[in-house]
């Protein structure tokens, strides 16, 4: 049988939620600039899960639906209280306070009428709220409870800091979660879908993907970027620490991606932005940082940054704590899970490939006590 290593450019399934053609992303036919430029994180949830743009009322809806839905359970608050949350990645927190939300949802297990879109609403309100409130408690600090008359954004940073954010901050935020949304059939959204394809539950799906999501060589770069980053310390030191991890084939975070040869559509946003927040809060090191770090990269080993790479010295200069930058990516991936979690339902085959046996054959089964 023929092997198609990590499964690389294998078409596995026709969607009609994003795309990625010659380099450039869209979402629903929308470029990933158009979007960047013009919409807000909560249009872009709307337009993943319904293939539209909303109208006001739409809109107005779906934010009051957030809003509504944006509380988590008490029993949750007391369990993240009670745990010592030092011990665990943030992201290991994550994954499994979205699996006991199931144990507090009567309607986890059903499939009726619009049962899985709303709990896509629940789910995508929660999100931010289990992360914000694990953040506080771990310091110490009480969770502070969602502000219903804030966005989407604007209410994350708010639960996070107990402060509201300005303008900024929360034109940044926005724009980071709407450039993270959905990315085709990346290994997190394939996870879920994998998952669902057996017909398992939506929390089940999205608890897997948060997995998925975790490792460094997906959404777990943004927080190694910022590693490197602290690492190497100062300008000054950028050249020798990157030359010398890439003589050493040390794989260089945030550089490279399976899909994009020219580059990834999302940093040059990203990198802006990253410079701006920069520039405001006088923090313009880690821009600069990374900016040589991109020459460097670019030049010797011709890989272009992706989306991870930038967000980190943003994230950064934000003042968010650099474990919770890959929980970031899943507040904002959450919206394009569960819109392919509903895909997937919509139109459900089981997804099952096949490996290529490579061990032992024609063996005879030799008694415990017989065996060498
Ligand atoms: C949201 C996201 O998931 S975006 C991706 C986030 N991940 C990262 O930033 C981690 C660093 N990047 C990587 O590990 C890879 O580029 C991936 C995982 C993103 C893509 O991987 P693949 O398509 O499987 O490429 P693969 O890992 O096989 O690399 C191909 C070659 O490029 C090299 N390469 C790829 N990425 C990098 C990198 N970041 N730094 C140095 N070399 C790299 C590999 O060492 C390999 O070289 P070789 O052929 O001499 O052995
Ligand atoms: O598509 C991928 O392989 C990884 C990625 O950029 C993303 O998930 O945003």
């Amino acid at each position: 049988m023929a092997v198609t290593r990590g499964l690389e450019g294998v078409v596995a399934t026709t969607s009609s939620i994003s795309s990625i053609i010659d380099d450039t992303l869209t979402y629903v036919g929308y470029t990933i600039d158009d979007l960047a430029e013009h919409a807000s994180f909560e249009e872009v949830v709307y337009l993943l899960w319904h293939r539209k743009l909303p109208n006001k009322t739409e809109l107005e809806e779906l934010k009051s639906q957030l809003a509504e839905n944006a509380q988590i359970p008490a029993e949750i608050i007391a369990y993240l209280k009670a745990t010592n949350l030092n011990a665990a990645h943030p992201m290991s927190v994550l994954r499994t306070v979205i699996s006991m939300l199931s144990l507090y949802d009567e309607s986890a297990e059903s499939m009726e009428g619009k049962s899985n879109y709303l709990k896509a609403v629940k789910l995508q309100a929660q999100v931010s709220t289990i992360v914000a409130a694990y953040s506080r408690i771990r310091k110490g600090l009480e969770p502070v409870a969602p502000n219903t008359k804030l966005s989407f954004a604007a209410n994350f940073l708010y639960m996070l800091n107990n402060r509201e954010p300005n303008e900024i901050e929360i034109q940044a935020f926005d724009k980071a979660l709407v450039l993270h949304a959905d990315h085709e059939l990346n290994a997190s959204t394939f996870t879920a879908r994998v998952c669902v394809a057996t017909l398992s539950d939506v929390y089940s799906g999205i608890t897997a993907a948060i997995g998925a999501l975790k490792g460094p060589l997906h959404g777990g770069a943004n927080e190694n970027v910022m590693k490197m980053l602290m690492e190497i310390g100062d300008v000054e030191n950028v050249e020798p620490y990157i030359l010398n991890a890439l003589n050493n084939k040390v794989k260089i975070m945030g550089f490279g991606h399976r899909v994009y040869r020219g580059g990834d559509p999302r940093a040059k946003h990203l990198k802006e932005m990253s410079k701006k927040i920069g520039e405001v809060t006088g923090e313009t090191k880690w821009y600069e940082m990374s900016l040589q770090i991109e020459e460097i990269v670019t030049s010797s080993k011709n890989l272009p940054p992706n989306v991870d790479f930038y967000s980190a010295s943003m994230y950064h200069c934000l003042g968010i704590d650099h474990d919770l930058f890959t929980p970031i990516f899943a507040i904002s991936r959450m919206s394009g899970w569960l819109a392919h979690i509903l895909e997937q339902y919509e139109n459900n085959r089981l997804i099952r490939p096949r490996a290529d046996y490579t061990g032992p054959t024609h063996q005879t089964y030799v008694p415990v006590e017989k065996r060498g």
